[in-house]
């Protein structure tokens, strides 16, 4: 928790304190901690298992803590009543590893859907509105097309823009690039530059590729065994001790060098 004592004046999106949940005898969180100041990005990464996207259903109120607070934007999600709830994710705009996007909607229609569910806004409005986001995502040629005529990358764009399409305060990604190919991570990446530079949104990204973690996080979290051991900015992070962070680290590195040897050979 190298951060923690320049955090205190910044304001927090995210602010979870002693988070413990388990499943059985399972315990999957374990007094787990972490501050996402606004406007910044936090990337959330550990070993499968390690707790990662049980703290993230948290913040969505999709699980309710054992013990511990969890507050999104000053608010104690665990006490809203369901239509604070449902206010809380409106401002929350979600991108899982699987895009749900609607197979028979077309792009336009996809990404309409939430401002035709959730606002009184006109169809004039709408396509304003529709007609922005796409150009902010460069689909504004794919109005027409269906989820499954679009490659995996655009078909993230699209999940981006629809999430992004009510401008939420706060972006949740869980793994946005699984099992994607290097040129459509990239292009994921810039989404969560986006998320960031336009909407001026708190990021939390749950994701295995550090090399875009270090790319792109104004601070780097580690999961092990239920708690974040580790949080800091990318340089403080990178020289860590804690013995976790080496290993995971050192794993990354490992990996990584077999797979150039492999490339070469
Ligand atoms: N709904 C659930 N019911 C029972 N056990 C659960 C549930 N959700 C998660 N778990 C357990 O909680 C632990 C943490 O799971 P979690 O999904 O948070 O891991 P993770 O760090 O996100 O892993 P991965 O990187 O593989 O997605 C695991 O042991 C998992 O089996």
């Amino acid at each position: 928790m190298s951060e923690s004592g320049s955090q205190v004046a910044a304001k927090l999106a995210i602010e979870v304190k002693d988070l413990h949940k388990s499943f059985g005898d399972n315990a999957a969180l374990r007094g787990a901690n972490l501050v996402v100041p606004e406007g910044t990005t936090c990337v959330l990464m550990g070993v499968s298992g390690s707790g990662k996207s049980v703290l993230m259903k948290h913040l969505m109120g999709l699980m309710k803590p054992d013990r511990g607070s969890v507050k999104v934007n000053g608010e104690e999600v665990a006490e809203l009543d369901e239509k604070a709830l449902n206010q809380l994710r409106r401002q929350q705009g979600v991108l899982f590893q699987a895009n749900a996007l609607f197979d028979s909607f077309n792009v336009y229609d996809n990404v309409a859907f939430p401002l035709r569910e959730r606002t009184e806004m006109s169809e004039d409005e709408i396509r304003q509105t529709v007609d922005k986001t796409l150009a902010m995502v460069g689909l504004s040629h794919a109005t027409t097309r269906f989820p499954g005529e679009l490659s995996g990358g655009m078909q993230k764009r699209v999940g981006f823009a629809r999430a992004a399409i009510l401008q939420p305060k706060i972006l949740l990604y869980d793994d946005p690039t699984a099992g994607l190919d290097p040129l459509t991570t990239a292009s994921v990446n810039e989404i969560i530059f986006t998320g960031k530079q336009q909407l001026g949104a708190t990021s939390l990204v749950i994701t295995p590729d550090v090399a875009s973690a270090f790319g792109m996080a104004d601070h780097l979290a580690l999961m092990h065994e239920g708690r974040v051991v580790e949080y800091g900015p990318p340089d403080s992070f990178r020289e860590s001790q804690h013995p976790a962070v080496k290993a995971f680290l050192n794993n990354y590195l490992r990996r990584r060098s077999q797979r150039v040897r492999a490339a070469e050979g």
